[in-house]
């Protein structure tokens, strides 16, 4: 969730005039952090996960689940508890947080307090995640669900889709067709983005999802439920002269894309070079991942031909000018910008001499005079244009009590700008006056139905990354490799259809592989103490931050031409391992486990989270996206014209929630023993 200030919001027309000045400070307010804790080093391994939810209403004699709009009193309730809680217990660091999200149906949360790197902390995140959601239901009406589905396939479908009712004809702050101005979140900082960003643009936003075509859907598909001939906002031609295109869905608002939910991770790093390294480190992972956790086929009451939230998103905010979009020749705007603020990220930002400058090899517009201004102030020429290119974008909400800061002991103008550019990662500087070190946030996953899912996809991210770095490995790419795996992520069952570039060799040659015996591929590798090869085991209970910097450049060949690098796998082949030359990340995660002194316990619990990723890979076992597919597919209202009616959404929500709460068995999406942890029994 992104910065919430108080006050008073200014209107387009006002903020506009302010941008520079909040660039501005935003930039000094920057290179005051930068000058106090550039050298800040020893930081510990402290990683948090944000859960984001929906919370459901059911209406069982109708069979109708609709989105509950009462996030506000919600979140004071579980306010009030958390702070009881708290102080029975005397302190915070036990007690789960909720946050606003854009929804006013969604709720966030995250744990009390950051994990460790301890394993005892890596196997309570289940827990802690199982607690959280626990502890919100328990707060809720009888009827009322909190539900981690990414998106909610009924959202601006005409009729009733909200508790309560509110008509769609008074979206002030969208101008929207379908969802009404009470889906955002009333704090002013969401109906601020989402008419600014409207304003900004100069039209709506036009989010166009390929629709699934089944054997009964009317073709040329010509959506019947777009009120084509709506005359409220100047805007309601748009759908009709070309906004909406056949055979697609069609939305027109922020909110089909931030009322999505998602999974994201945090990790500080020892020092500000190490979290530049991981970020670069896991820019290609992001889209593996997003792969491997899709979870939204269903949009506005349809079946789509996509999998996965990302370009609804990236579409829902795109606030860039026609003359930014490359619709018309600059003459106001500034720059031609190639993506939306949520988008893949455009530039690597490591300047360890691993990143190529090739990789970056795509156009990412910055703006000149404050990259000239971060070098001038001794920054390098590589995290300037990082800065320089976030800040080509204008602040979206400004609050007229807070133009004026002090640019020593405030954050804000710089979060402004930082906050609203949602890339697949963002490098996180440390906040004022906080003992917070460097982070960086990992941002592409869709959240999971279920619990063991989304701890699953928890550890394995945090192990990769330990992995990744504690054997130096190289995972660069191009860009523009990374960018179209986004693309082939969202694709229709993926795993199945799609190949992604992926680096070939990601250890220095001549560096010991710290696999020793190649498993096959596919298999389940119980921890094996012999793993390591010629590697020394320095078995530690902690997952730990400070691993070594890359090797030294003579010993990488970078001579040799980019295209050599990367070839094409599927999900399989990367996470579970091709042939000699390429392992696989597990093996390489398993490995490292090696290096980790666990009980067998600890282990098996470890594996059971591997074992899903694994399986997920190699197709053993299907995405949430396809299991949701799955299910409209086979319900006997389903009449195989790609419409997602009330009752198959009703029947899929119970479903949902049966599976989560493990009373229902879907063994083609998860088998019983990989999430009825016996540990976990009671919390
Ligand atoms: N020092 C830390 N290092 C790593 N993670 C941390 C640290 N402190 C908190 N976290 C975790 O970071 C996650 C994000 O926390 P929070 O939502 O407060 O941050 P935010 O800056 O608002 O996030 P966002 O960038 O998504 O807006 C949480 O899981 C939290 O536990
Ligand atoms: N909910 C958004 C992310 C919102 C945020 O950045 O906090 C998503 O699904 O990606
Ligand atoms: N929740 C996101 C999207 S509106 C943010 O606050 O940045």
């Amino acid at each position: 969730m992104g910065l919430l200030s108080l006050g008073t919001p200014l209107a387009w027309d006002d903020a506009k005039k302010y941008a520079d000045h909040v660039r501005t400070h935003g930039i000094a307010q920057f290179l005051h952090i930068w000058d106090r804790l550039k050298d800040r080093a020893g930081d510990e391994l402290l990683w948090g996960d944000e859960v984001e939810y929906m919370v459901v209403t059911f209406d069982n004699g109708k069979k109708h689940a609709k989105l509950s709009l009462r996030q506000t009193e919600i979140l004071e309730k579980l306010q009030t508890i958390t702070n009881d809680m708290a102080s029975d217990r005397g302190e915070t660091d036990s007690v789960p947080t909720f946050h606003p999200e854009y929804g006013r149906f969604m709720l966030e949360s995250t744990p009390g307090s950051p994990y460790t790197g301890s394993i005892p902390d890596l196997l309570s995140v289940e827990g802690d995640m199982r607690y959280r959601r626990r502890l919100a239901r328990k707060y809720l009406k009888p009827h009322e669900i909190p539900m981690t589905m990414t998106s909610f396939p009924r959202l601006g479908t005409p009729g009733v889709f909200t508790e309560p009712y509110y008509d769609p004809a008074d979206a002030v702050s969208s101008h929207s067709l379908f969802v009404p101005e009470e889906i955002t979140n009333p704090h002013a900082r969401f109906p601020t983005l989402t008419a600014n960003i409207r304003r900004r643009r100069g039209s709506k936003v036009a989010i166009n999802l390929p629709l699934y075509i089944d054997d009964r859907t009317p073709r040329p598909f010509v959506d019947p439920t777009i009120p084509w001939q709506r005359n409220i906002y100047p805007e309601d031609p748009e759908a009709k002269q070309g906004a909406a295109l056949i055979d697609h869905v069609y939305m027109d608002a922020m909110g089909f894309g931030m009322g999505c939910s998602c999974l994201q991770l945090t990790f500080q790093a020892c020092n500000v070079a190490e979290a530049r390294r991981l970020y670069d480190l896991l820019v290609p992972v992001a889209p593996i991942m997003l792969a491997l956790t899709a979870a939204s086929p269903l949009w506005r009451g349809y079946i789509a031909d996509v999998d996965c939230r990302w370009d609804v998103v990236a579409a829902s905010v795109d606030d860039r000018t026609e003359e930014e979009r490359g619709l018309k020749p600059l003459k106001e705007s500034r720059f031609q910008i190639p993506k939306s603020r949520y988008g893949s990220v455009s530039l690597y930002i490591s300047d360890e001499w691993l990143n190529r400058p090739e990789y970056s090899d795509i156009e990412a517009p910055f703006d000149p005079a404050i990259f000239e201004r971060l070098k001038d102030h001794g920054i390098d020429p590589i995290l300037a244009k990082h800065m320089a290119h976030l800040f080509i974008r204008d602040p979206l909400v400004i609050f007229s009590e807070m133009i004026d800061q002090d640019d020593t002991t405030s954050n804000d103008h710089f979060e402004n700008i930082q906050s609203t550019n949602w890339q697949t990662l963002r490098f996180k500087p440390p906040p004022v006056n906080s003992p917070i070190g460097w982070r960086v946030e990992f941002r592409s996953m869709e959240v999971q139905p279920t619990d063991f899912e989304n701890a699953a996809f928890a550890v394995f991210v945090v192990l990769l990354s330990r992995a990744i770095l504690n054997y130096n490995m190289n995972l660069y790419i191009p860009i523009s490799k990374v960018d179209e795996n986004m693309a082939r992520a969202q694709r229709r069952d993926a795993i199945h259809t799609q190949k992604f570039y992926f680096r070939k060799d990601v250890f220095a040659p001549g560096q010991p592989s710290p696999i020793s015996t190649p498993a096959s591929s596919g298999t389940s590798s119980p921890i094996d103490p012999t793993a390591t090869n010629g590697i020394p085991l320095h078995k530690e209970r902690k997952m730990r931050n400070c691993f070594p910097p890359p090797l030294k450049p003579e010993t990488w060949h970078p001579q040799n031409p980019i295209e050599d690098e990367y070839d094409e796998y599927t999900l399989d082949e990367i996470i579970n391992g091709k042939n000699d030359h390429f392992p696989g990340l597990l093996k390489l995660i398993y490995a490292y486990l090696d290096t980790l002194d666990m009980c067998e316990h600890e282990q098996v619990r470890i594996t059971q989270y591997l074992d899903l990723v694994r399986r997920r890979a190699n197709g053993s076992l299907i995405t949430p996206a396809t299991w949701i597919r799955n299910f409209v597919r086979s319900h006997p209202a389903y009449k195989f014209d790609s419409v997602v009616n009330q009752e198959i959404n009703y029947d899929l929500m119970v479903a949902v929630d049966e599976i989560e709460r493990g009373i229902r068995e879907a063994p083609e999406f998860l088998p019983p023993h990989l999430c009825r942890n016996a540990d976990l029994n009671g919390i």
